[in-house]
Order: C-alpha cells, then structure tokens, then sequence
C-alpha cells in the first residue's frame, strides 16, 4: 500500500511506502530502503545498477571499484579544515569564466567523475536523466526539475579553465571537517592518514561546532557542491532556499542516507532535509544507460534557466 502525506513545506506531497514510519509529528522518516516510484524507471524499483550490482556498492570487486577507491583515499588524506577554507576563499571570487547555465551543461560532456560506482555515461545524461524522472513525478515544481539539471554542474573544476582540480577535490560524498569522521562515511580508514586526526579539538561529536549551529556554519569537504551552489547564491538566482540546499548538500550521504550529523543541523535545514531526500532517490536511481533527446527536451530548460538565472554568470 502507498500512503500518501502532506508535509509541511509548500506544495509537497510526498509519497512513501508504509515500510517507511510515519511520526505522531508527520514527521517523514526514510529507512534506506525507499522505494523509488514506478515512473522513474518502470515498473520495477531498480534493484541494480547498469553494470550488475546494487547501488552504492563501495566493496564489488572490480577494476572500476578500485578507481573509485583511490578517489576516497585521496580525498580522506587531502580534505582539511585548512584546504576546504582555502578552497572557498578561492572560489567565492568567481573570476574564473563568464557562461550561461546551458553553456555549462554542455562542457559537463567533457567531464568523466571517478567516483561514480554507478555510473559511466557522459553527465550531461546524467543531469538530464535526473530532471526528467523528477519532473514526471512533480510536474508543478519547476524549481526542482531545474535544481536536478544543474545540480552537477560544479563538476566543471575538473576542467582547465576552472583551475582543473583533482578528482579528489571535485567528486564524490561529501563529510564535514572540524569534527570527528562519522563511520558512515564511504571508506573511512583512510581518514587515518588525514592531518586533521592530529587536531583533538576535531576529534569529538561536536568538535569546533555548537549543536545546532546550522550547516551553513559547518566546513563541508571542498567539492562540485558547495562550488555549484555559490554560482547559484553568487549570481542572484531566484530559486527557492530548498533548491540551494539540495545543490549544496546532495552528496552529503552521511546526513541524507545515514542520519549522522543531524545535531548540527537547524530548523530550517530539517525541513530543507525532506526535499533532499526525495530529490536523492531520482539523483541515484535514474542512473541507467537509457538516453534523453537532448534537443527535444531542451526548450524546456531553456525557459526555466531563464526564469531563474540571469543570462551569463560568473564562474
Ligand atoms: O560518486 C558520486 C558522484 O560524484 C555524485 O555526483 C555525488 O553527488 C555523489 O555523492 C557521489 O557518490
Ligand atoms: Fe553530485
Ligand atoms: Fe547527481
């Protein structure tokens, strides 16, 4: 049976299989195991993956896990404090290119992300996939088929022109730093050789941090999301804040899938929180090898990047 519940955020309603609990509060609590609706990709939830295994699978054997797991032990040892301050002085200067958001989806066809276990396609399919099976689902919210489209989009550090950062610097989940590595996190161990663990004031539940200080005071680990998100706030768009935390926190798997991290979070990011849990299961599940006509649904875009960006952005 589907039991279908209205939040309290506007216009949403969300629909979950009773296997998920539903609080006295109407509270929305997502087991895991979300089933994803049947518009996304038929009939059938999709059990795995185009290449044969279950989704997020980080220890499969294969040639490709191996490229995903030196990504993470990249990223474990070189994500500080100290690098992801750095990171955001730098980038928050947005001197780098001038473009308008098609533009961007364009060169997104250049990019390959090496921690994708699920994924191999060029990402502008990837964006296009992910707005397309949310769109189905909530035809009236423009705003968040839009937010699918461009939420990859800061993949682009990967390219020259936006200073060509490492893999390890771009992709991947993303985790807080100042406080203690949750073991949630894909491929914890190698945080061992991070200087960070020398720091005790980083070593414990709240670290640096206050409870429910919000986590827009919380260092995230430098990457495509909390670049993407301040070309958004930077350029002025118009999209609702729910847009931006999607954009800023979507491969924060720790907190979205896992619950760790909550205390720091405030009221308004628990109720951004249940729009990214709805937008995460088109993100990771519409991950197949079908394909979108491009020029088909491209008009459409258009008209929405129109409405809420302005012509050219600064990158
Ligand atoms: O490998 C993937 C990919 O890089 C996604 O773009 C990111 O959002 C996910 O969190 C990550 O697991
Ligand atoms: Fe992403
Ligand atoms: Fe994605």
């Amino acid at each position: 049976m589907t039991v279908c519940i209205e939040q309290s955020i506007p216009d949403a309603q969300v629909v979950v299989e009773d296997k998920n609990h539903i609080h006295e509060t109407n509270e929305l609590i997502l087991d895991g195991e979300f089933v994803v609706p049947d518009t996304v990709v038929g009939s059938d939830p999709p059990e795995v993956n185009a290449f044969g295994h279950t989704f997020r699978d980080y220890d499969v054997e294969t040639e490709r896990q191996k490229q995903v797991e030196e990504c993470y032990r990249m990223n474990h040892i070189h994500q500080t404090y100290e690098y992801v301050k750095k990171m955001r002085d730098e980038y928050k200067k947005l001197d780098k290119v001038e473009m308008s958001i098609w533009e961007c989806c364009e060169l997104l066809n250049e990019v390959v992300d090496e921690s994708d276990p699920d994924l191999d396609e060029p990402q502008i399919e990837h964006l296009l996939q992910s707005a397309e099976a949310i769109r189905k689902d909530y035809p009236n919210e423009d705003w968040l088929h839009l937010t699918a489209l461009i939420h990859d989009l800061g993949k682009v550090l990967l390219l020259p022109k936006f200073g060509e950062l490492p893999q390890w610097a771009v992709v991947g989940d993303t985790h807080p730093l100042g406080c203690a590595f949750d073991e949630s996190i894909v491929h914890h161990k190698f945080f061992k050789d991070n200087p960070d663990m020398n720091n005790p004031a980083y070593q414990t539940k709240n670290g640096i941090y206050t409870e429910g200080c919000g986590l827009e005071n919380v260092m995230i680990s430098w990457g495509h999301d909390d670049y993407m998100y301040l070309v958004a706030k930077e350029n002025g768009t118009t999209l609702p804040e729910a847009g931006l935390f999607i954009i800023r926190y979507h491969s924060f798997y720790p907190l979205h899938r896992s619950g760790a991290y909550k205390h720091l979070m405030n009221k308004e990011d628990t109720e951004n929180l249940k729009w990214l849990q709805i937008f995460n299961k088109y993100d990771l599940y519409s991950k197949s090898k079908s394909r979108v006509d491009v020029e088909k649904v491209k008009p459409y875009y258009l008209s929405l990047i129109n409405k809420y960006f302005p012509e050219k952005l600064r990158w």
